[in-house]
């Protein structure tokens, strides 16, 4: 295969190099803002789990953009964003950068830390855990990233603030609906055209942060129950709640599972981009060493540390 056949397979892929993202996830965030204008009145904003920093570049270019046109959300606020992800990122103007685990309180308290001790007033997570293939076992990862992602939002995020997280419709999508449903007043899950129609990936915006009366923010576990003063009649009992559904990205905008020719209808003619920013070290670097000298099944096969010499990532790890 030719190192252009993933930009006919995959039109996001293209469209990303070519205007500078890092991933083609950039353009779920932009359809997402599209529909739910989500930047507006935004100058403090958090970005979970944000390696390689496709949303992140998003949240630089809309906000401080905006900022730098002297159009400010609030007064005179200082536009500021913050990225947290386990993995380490390459720079991105504006940008502060935490290395660590959403599941800590540490966590939380750097960001707190960052903004000065004043609330953000949007958290974003895109977070995905490394997929195993096992369906089951994958929704259920994802289910906890997610609760783990609203448990630390609900420590960073002010009242009435946004709160935006990928998540996998699977069989037990209800009852994470239910559990967003304490926190905020209105809960949409939302397909990006970008997003695949062939993965069950989709996106809930929660928006009007309310947590219940008497709520304390905890970390210790991340499964929120039940135990509030909340009325579930109005939920349709904790499991039932029914969350609207929409998809959003204009139905002019392309279609993530169509190829494409490479020469599309835009008069430019097609070059061949490399990717704006490889990972710098993604967990399936020592993956690729193996495969690429044959030795992944070998069970001699030497395991390289990190500190170990730098192999050529692939351009993309994952993408839906
Ligand atoms: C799909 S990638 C995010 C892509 C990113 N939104 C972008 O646009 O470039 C998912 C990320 O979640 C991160 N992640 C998974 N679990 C995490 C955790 N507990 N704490 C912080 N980051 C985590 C992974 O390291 C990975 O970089």
């Amino acid at each position: 295969m030719g190192r252009s056949s993933k930009d006919k397979r995959d039109i996001y892929y293209r469209l990303a190099k070519e205007e500078g993202w890092r991933a083609r996830s950039a353009f779920k965030l932009l359809q997402l803002d599209h529909e739910f204008n989500l930047f507006s009145d935004v100058n403090r904003a958090v970005d979970l789990c944000a390696a390689p920093g496709s949303w992140s570049q998003v949240l630089s270019r809309k906000l401080r953009g905006r900022e730098e046109k002297g159009e400010k959300a609030n007064g005179s606020e200082e536009v500021k964003i913050v990225a947290v992800d386990l993995q380490a990122m390459a720079p991105l103007p504006g940008v502060t950068q935490i290395q660590g685990d959403i599941t800590k309180v540490s966590t939380a308290q750097e960001i707190i830390h960052h903004f000065e001790g004043q609330p953000a007033d949007l958290v974003v997570c895109d977070g995905a855990p490394d997929v195993t293939g096992l369906h089951d076992v994958d929704e259920y990862i994802q289910a906890q990233l997610l609760l783990a992602a609203l448990n630390i939002t609900t420590h960073v995020l002010k009242p009435g603030g946004t709160f935006v997280a990928k998540i996998f419709r699977g069989k037990d999508v209800t009852l994470l609906y239910s559990q967003l449903k304490i926190f905020f007043s209105s809960v949409t899950c939302s397909k990006p055209r970008s997003s695949r129609n062939s993965s069950i990936e989709a996106f809930v915006v929660c928006e009007n942060y309310s947590p219940p009366e008497g709520y304390v923010p905890n970390m210790s576990n991340p499964l929120l129950d039940h135990s509030y003063d909340v009325d579930f009649n109005q939920l349709e009992g904790p499991n039932r709640v029914i969350v609207p559904f929409l998809a959003c990205g204009d139905l002019s905008a392309f279609d993530s599972d169509r190829t494409y020719p490479l020469q599309l209808d835009t008069g430019k003619e097609y070059q061949y981009i490399p990717p704006t920013q490889p990972p710098i070290r993604p967990p399936y670097e020592q993956a690729c060493h193996l495969r690429k000298h044959n030795l992944l099944s070998r069970e001699d096969a030497p395991s390289i540390s990190p500190t170990q010499s730098r192999v050529e990532p692939e351009p993309s790890a994952k993408s839906s």
